[in-house]
């Protein structure tokens, strides 16, 4: 059983170490932390969502920025579209499942703001929808996601990939990259910034 145990959280750090490696990705954190630290001046906000592990990171994201990640300062505008349960089944019961995501991006999304859609498939056909919406509305499309991307990195205007087939490893490694794009954020914010 130690053992097991020991070879699951070889396999996390494996993934992350992958992550450490991949030039790539890394600049695409970089491209992702810097316009959403833009978006504080601009009166804009992140919006995140996803299903089940992913729809908890989605809200764990919004709410370290809007309360806080490391230290006190003013809140900063971010929204999970996971937590509503009101929207969420009106939307689900009245016009399906594929369109609980989309629908709140329709009414609450402004031009200018940032979508970060969490999947490990790259395949949720709700996040693909709200991909769409936020196209028709100007907002940027962040995918994070894992395996080959799926069909939200081909149509995402920036892609978190994680190099895994592995949906927890897949997940440790987001909300790892969530927590690093919230501290960069803040600290470019209201701190003296981190050398991005
Ligand atoms: O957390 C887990 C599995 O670790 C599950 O709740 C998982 O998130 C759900 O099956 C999701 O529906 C998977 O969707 P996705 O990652 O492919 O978009
Ligand atoms: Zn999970």
């Amino acid at each position: 059983m130690k053992e097991y145990i020991k070879d699951q959280i070889k396999k996390s750090y494996e993934t992350k170490q992958k992550i450490y490696e991949n030039e790539e990705l890394l600049n695409n954190i970089v491209d992702v932390a810097k316009k959403c630290v833009k978006l504080y001046q601009g009166d804009k906000k992140t919006i995140l969502a996803g299903n089940g592990g992913s729809a908890a990171d989605a809200q764990h994201i919004a709410a370290e920025l809007v309360g806080r990640y490391g230290f006190d300062r003013p809140s900063i505008p971010s929204l999970a579209l996971t937590t509503d349960t009101s929207n969420l089944t009106a939307i689900g019961n009245d016009y399906g499942y594929d369109h609980v995501f989309s629908r709140q991006l329709e009414g609450m999304g402004q031009k200018g703001d940032i979508f970060i859609g969490i999947s490990t498939s790259g395949n949720s056909i709700n996040i693909i929808k709200a991909f769409q919406s936020a196209k028709l509305k100007g907002i940027t499309t962040v995918a994070l996601v894992g395996r080959d991307g799926g069909e939200m990195a081909k149509i995402a205007d920036i892609s978190l990939i994680v190099p895994s087939d592995s949906t927890p490893r897949i997940q440790e490694s987001h909300i790892l990259i969530g927590h690093i794009l919230c501290d960069i954020i803040e600290k470019e914010i209201f701190a003296d910034g981190v050398s991005l």
